[in-house]
């Protein structure tokens, strides 16, 4: 029996599957899942509404992306350098008056002119430099490429100019730096009611050409000639607490902004040879990455330089102590602005100098009206009157020169110096935008300045844009044609392009000078700020008739296209009408049908072969003027390649022919065999072929060949005497023809190849 029941197989375990025991066991099973709150209000951690939904995952989103951004290297040692913040806008907009408000919130110090870089601390941690913007592309594109922060100032009673999108779009492919926008000139409004309309119309117009809830700023008018304290007190408070996003392009290369230079060349060099290299010492704070010594350097609007030496010197304007304590104390509110003549300490490689106002100077006191002596009691040392009479000379002579210019036109305004290193197409367009004719037909002479010479030139397409559109000045066009021909016909598409763009520029003369307003296509319907303005003021425009064809004209040229920003399409066919020399286009010939004319042409050149070496063989004395040019492009600096676009004389040789032929055969699409060749007939035949490819023998497979047989670059190694007559016979006749040549004219021809190795160390 009990052996029998130890052998009593038991029943295995059933759990129960209902009942109070089975829901207990489920509970506990969930609970090990960590699912147990599952059954407590499972609402409770839920969203119940959209919004709510929707912002929960925008976070959740956001907080991905976050995680996404790689870290950003910070290879900066010691203390950051100061933040550029770029002034920008259109002429008259209220850019220096600006800056000088601002400098005088931040240091208390009166800012009479600006110039360069001012450099102000503005926090324990934190130095700001403030720069103004040129009123020009090349400054833009400049500006764009240092600027940490662009404060872009809009004319709120004008409106949008065209300088502001074209500085956008040169921000674009600059990184992208943070952008706010500042409205000036608020005080023209009477009608509060429309200054908030044109306020609310400008914000978002700013936000669609930069991004929603772009931070825009309102300068309501001036108090005593300067932007109203509280305005300003905001406007530096986002200034100084702004956060810097680092592009990482700017990170990984160093780059400086120069607030000084000195020309340390020896007077005796420059006295010898005024145009004699000079040795320029730069300051500035370098940014980005570390700097070696020997490194190539571009110098904006210089060129590119061989860098001589680089040496650490002292902070000109360093942060405070960091001594535990709120905010700045007066006497650490430095600023540092040598340009501008501010400042009072300079720093320089040797040696430190001391700037005293000129209201301290006691020595050089200047004279009464009357010429009367001031010094007391005391008559007038001879040094004295020296001293006093170089002090009254402003400029030198050489300076005074260098500004000289013979007018010898009395009705043609006269061409500063600095445009005459223009193409001949800059100075003939910058000539016509001085003459500006007016929508009522009379001919008044434009005030332009010296630095709108680009400006100038991009008004004058959308000028005729305007005319065009105006009935009365449908006359004015026919008497025009004759410019207008001299134009090509790319430039005349790319107006008609702007035509039809969500942007369109308008060219009106108000106040004594050109402005290039910015028409929406979508603003068109609302009224403009002008409109505003006007019926309150009355006072902005000249000719109230011109601005009404103007609105006229642009009412007719609705378009009705959307809000979307299209004002590239404008600068883009205006880069086009500017377009001078494409390499591209030379090298590789025009897309279409150029390319097919360019190789037509080479066809026909490479036929008549002997015509080419006839011309070859011709006496030196013909084509003097040629190699005169080319003895130019010779004595380049092979190292600056900058400077090749500035010169006159190279843009002479594009349009030679022969030149591009021989320069394109250099390239991958070109014939190199045909290169060589041309190389090889400079180089002489002869001897020289000999010496080059003299006999030899091939050691794979026995042959022998000997000198005279040519060699075919394009693959087939080699060519056999007997089988090519026509080559044989042609080479004879070189060498007849060059033996007779050279019994007229004994030297060696070996000019076009230097030509062509100084071309080659330009574009390889
Ligand atoms: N009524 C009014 N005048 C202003 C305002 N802002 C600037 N101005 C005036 O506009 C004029 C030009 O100011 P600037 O600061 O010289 O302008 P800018 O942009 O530096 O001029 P440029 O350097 O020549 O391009 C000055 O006379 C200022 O007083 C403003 O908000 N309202």
């Amino acid at each position: 029996m009990a052996v029998g029941s130890e052998e009593q197989t038991h029943k295995t375990h059933r759990s129960r599957q209902s009942g109070p025991s089975a829901r207990k066991k489920e509970k506990s099973d969930k609970q090990k899942r960590g699912i147990a709150n599952e059954k407590h209000n499972p609402k409770a951690f839920a969203f119940r509404s959209s919004v709510k939904a929707k912002r929960l995952q925008s976070h959740a989103s956001e907080k991905e992306q976050r995680r996404l951004h790689l870290p950003v290297i910070d290879r900066s040692t010691g203390e950051p350098a100061p933040y550029v913040v770029v002034v920008h806008g259109p002429p008259k907009v209220g850019k220096s008056l600006l800056i000088k408000s601002l400098v005088k919130h931040y240091t208390k110090h009166n800012l009479s002119d600006v110039r360069g870089p001012i450099t102000i601390v503005s926090g324990k941690q934190r130095r700001v430099q403030f720069v103004e913007c040129p009123n020009d592309v090349n400054g833009m594109i400049d500006a764009a490429k240092f600027a940490d922060l662009a404060l872009l100032l809009i004319d709120g009673s004008y409106g949008f100019e065209m300088e502001t999108f074209e500085f956008l779009n040169i921000l674009q492919v600059h990184g992208f730096p943070r952008v706010m926008g500042v409205l000036t000139h608020l005080d023209k409004f009477k009608d509060v009611k429309k200054l908030r309309k044109t306020k609310q119309r400008l914000k978002h117009r700013f936000w669609t050409e930069i991004y929603d809830g772009a931070k825009l700023f309102y300068l309501s008018g001036l108090i005593h000639g300067k932007y109203p304290k509280r305005e300003i007190h905001n406007l530096a408070r986002f200034i100084s607490v702004m956060k810097f996003h680092p592009l990482s392009w700017r990170t990984s290369h160093p780059y400086i902004l120069v607030d000084r230079f000195e020309d340390v060349t020896p007077p005796e060099r420059v006295h010898a040879d005024n145009k004699c290299d000079r040795n320029i010492t730069l300051y500035g704070y370098l940014r980005g990455c570390n700097l070696k010594k020997g490194t190539k350097v571009h110098i904006a609007g210089v060129g590119d330089c061989q860098l001589d030496s680089v040496t650490a010197l002292a902070d000109p304007c360093p942060l405070p102590s960091v001594a535990k304590k709120k905010g700045l104390r007066e006497k650490e509110k430095l600023f540092y602005a040598p340009m501008s003549d501010l400042g009072d300490l300079l720093y320089d490689k040797d040696a430190v100098y001391i700037n005293i106002n000129d209201h301290m100077v006691q020595f050089s006191k200047v004279d009464g009206d009357d010429g009367a002596a001031t010094n007391k009691g005391r008559g007038r040392d001879v040094g004295e009157d020296l001293v006093k009479t170089l002090q009254k000379t402003k400029y030198s002579i050489n300076e005074k020169l260098e500004q000289s210019f013979i007018n010898l036109f009395s009705r043609k305004p006269s061409i500063s110096s600095e445009v005459q290193f223009n193409s001949n197409n800059t100075m003939k367009n910058e000539s016509e935008n001085f003459y500006f004719q007016s929508e009522n037909g009379e001919e008044s002479t434009s005030s332009l300045e010296g630095d709108d010479v680009e400006q100038a030139n991009g008004t004058e397409a959308s000028n005729k844009e305007t005319m065009q559109d105006g009935s009365e000045t449908e006359g004015n066009e026919s008497d025009e044609s004759d410019d207008e021909s001299n134009k090509s016909s790319e430039g005349d598409e790319g107006s008609a392009k702007a035509l039809n763009s969500d942007v369109k520029e308008v060219t009106e003369f108000q106040n004594g000078r050109l402005r290039r307003r910015a028409v929406f296509a979508s603003d068109e319907g609302q009224g403009s700020d002008k409109d505003d303005v006007d019926s309150d003021l009355s006072v902005d425009s000249d000719d109230p008739e011109e601005t009404e064809n103007d609105w006229k004209s642009e009412d007719q040229t609705d378009d009705g296209m959307g809000n979307a920003s299209k004002w590239k399409e404008t600068l883009v066919s205006r880069a086009v009408s500017r377009q001078t020399t494409n390499l591209m286009q030379l090298v590789y010939g025009k897309h279409s049908s150029k390319s097919i004319n360019t190789v037509q042409e080479s066809l026909g050149s490479g036929d008549s072969d002997d015509s080419e070496d006839e011309e070859f063989f011709k006496p030196k004395e013909s084509s003097d003027k040629k190699s005169s040019e080319r003895m130019d492009v010779d004595n380049f600096n092979a190292e600056d390649c900058s400077k090749i676009g500035a010169d006159q004389v190279l843009r002479d040789d594009w349009s030679n022919q022969d030149i591009i032929e021989t320069i394109r055969d250099r390239f991958v699409t070109g014939d190199w065999a045909k290169a060589a060749r041309r190389g090889q007939e400079v180089e002489g035949s002869g001897d020289e072929d000999a010496a080059i490819y003299g006999d030899f023998e091939d050691l794979e497979t026995g042959e022998e060949y000997d000198g005279q047989e040519t060699l075919n670059l394009e693959g087939d190694a080699k060519v056999s005497k007997g089988s090519d007559l026509a080559d044989e016979e042609r080479r004879l006749k070189k060498l007849a023809l060059r033996a007779k040549f050279d019994a007229q004219y004994p030297f060696p021809l070996t000019f076009s190849y230097c030509c062509l190795e100084a071309f080659d160390k330009f574009y390889s």
